[in-house]
């Protein structure tokens, strides 16, 4: 009951100034992000990795208006890569993009120059020896975000989509992206979306979730599968069985610092778990998001503005 009202406030300038104020090292952020700096984010993938896991590496930001910013985001993304490749890391770690950090939003030539931008990062990860998936935004951005995919897969068909199940045309889309050599990664989704497109009840969105499960894991593709909902993971096992699915012909994905212990117990028992870990100084919309998934993290939030700490 409380996601909407605070997605609207985290959209308030004062409200964004006061939590930006905060150091990252503070309790309710760190929780979330482990630093904004590239040897922070380096750091923590290879505690990751040494724990069994895998990565994926998102510099936060995005809806960009400035190419400036774009270009220092790609800026970020490739020595990122290269702090990857040179330790040793890029056979385990990826990166995430959003593709509006990169220019999908600029007036007139966004999609061209969002384009050109996630074919660098794109070339850049597979120099490395690693790959690229493309973060899915609100659903403005949707079809968008998927023709971009289409043009990217041309030349770099490793590129990893992000499916978000409380669109109500999500299940079309998993169909159309079921095919061999395709990277799937479902997620409820993180917006506030308007009843037209998506779903709006909780169990609405799990039963969608579900569905699309089924398309996923009985296609051709290789799902990511995105969520720390126990329910979720549990039915991803049950179909990864009935369809005679390997460990390994799919993944688990969870965000960096939630379920952590959950993260270890897949990857021990043999299954391929990839943690998404965010990182860089825009961490404010992302942080918002998440408290507003998880209100009952408000009274740690509110303790760590109150203390500064
Ligand atoms: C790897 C990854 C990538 C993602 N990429 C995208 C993307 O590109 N676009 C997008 O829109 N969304 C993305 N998301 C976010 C996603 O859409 C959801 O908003 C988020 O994962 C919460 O949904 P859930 O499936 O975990 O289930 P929920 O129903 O929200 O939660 C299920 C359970 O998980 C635990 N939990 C969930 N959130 C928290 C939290 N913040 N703190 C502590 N415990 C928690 C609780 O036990 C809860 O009961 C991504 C998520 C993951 C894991």
């Amino acid at each position: 009951m409380l996601r909407q009202p605070l997605l609207m406030l985290s959209r308030s300038d004062k409200v964004k100034n006061f939590v930006t104020a905060m150091p990252v090292s503070s309790g309710i952020v760190s929780r979330y992000v482990p630093g904004e700096a590239t040897q922070d984010a380096v750091e923590a993938t290879r505690e990751l990795i040494e724990s069994g896991l895998h990565v994926t590496l998102d510099f936060l930001g995005e809806d960009t208006l400035d190419r400036e910013q774009a270009d220092a985001t790609v800026a970020a993304y490739l020595d990122v890569l290269s702090a990857l490749a040179d330790q040793g890391l890029a056979r385990n770690a990826e990166v995430s993009v959003k593709l509006s950090a990169v220019g999908q939003s600029l007036a007139d030539v966004g999609e061209k120059v969002a384009i050109e931008n996630a074919r660098t990062i794109c070339h850049a990860a597979r120099n490395a020896g690693t790959t690229v998936t493309l973060d899915m935004e609100d659903h403005t951005t949707t079809d968008s975000t998927l023709g971009i995919l289409r043009e990217l897969r041309k030349d770099f068909p490793e590129t990893g989509a992000v499916l978000q199940a409380y669109l109500r045309r999500t299940e079309a889309d998993c169909r159309d992206l079921a095919y061999e050599g395709s990277r799937v990664r479902l997620c409820k989704g993180a917006y506030n979306e308007p009843e037209s497109v998506a779903f709006q009840d909780k169990h609405d969105v799990d039963k969608s979730y579900v569905r699309c499960l089924k398309v996923l894991m009985g296609g051709a593709g290789y799902p990511m599968i995105a969520s720390h909902d126990p329910r979720m993971v549990d039915i991803a096992g049950a179909l990864a069985t009935r369809n005679g699915r390997a460990q390994g012909s799919y993944e688990y994905q969870m965000l960096y610092g939630i379920r952590p212990d959950e993260q270890k117990r897949l990857a021990d028992a043999g299954e391929k778990v990839r943690v998404y870990v965010p990182y860089g100084q825009e961490w404010y919309g992302y942080l918002m998001r998440r408290l507003a998934e998880r209100p009952s993290n408000l009274t740690f939030f509110v303790h760590s503005l109150v203390s500064k700490k």
